[in-house]
């Protein structure tokens, strides 16, 4: 399987990718980095000791995702790339 893979660099996603890797299947990480670090990425190819194509790239750039998913020509797409849910306000 090949598993496209957004926001793999982030807490949630780098746990997916491990699994993912670990079962043999191939991924292609598409991330920008806002909330994470490409060093997740490293520490997951050095856990599993598997390589995986990364793609910084940003989510709203319809562009570079559709170049992204044209070369990697996935099965799947497992999409966590987001922003942090809004801050909790108490009522006034
Ligand atoms: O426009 C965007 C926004 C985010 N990202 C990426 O998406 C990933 C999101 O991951 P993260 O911010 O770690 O979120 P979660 O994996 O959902 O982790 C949530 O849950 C964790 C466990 O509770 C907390 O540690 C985190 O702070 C909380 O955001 C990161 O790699 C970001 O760089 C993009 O690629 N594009």
């Amino acid at each position: 399987m090949k598993i496209f893979h957004t926001g793999g660099a982030g807490y949630i996603g780098s746990h997916i990718l491990t699994e993912l890797l670990s079962r043999g299947w191939d991924a292609c990480v598409f991330d920008n980095f806002s909330s994470s670090s490409p060093k997740a990425l490293d520490r997951v190819a050095t856990l599993t000791n598997r390589q995986f194509q990364r793609v910084e790239g940003d989510i709203r750039d319809k562009d570079a995702v559709k170049a992204a998913l044209r070369e990697f020509q996935p099965d799947a797409v497992i999409h966590l790339a987001g922003r942090k849910p809004a801050r909790w306000f108490e009522p006034a």
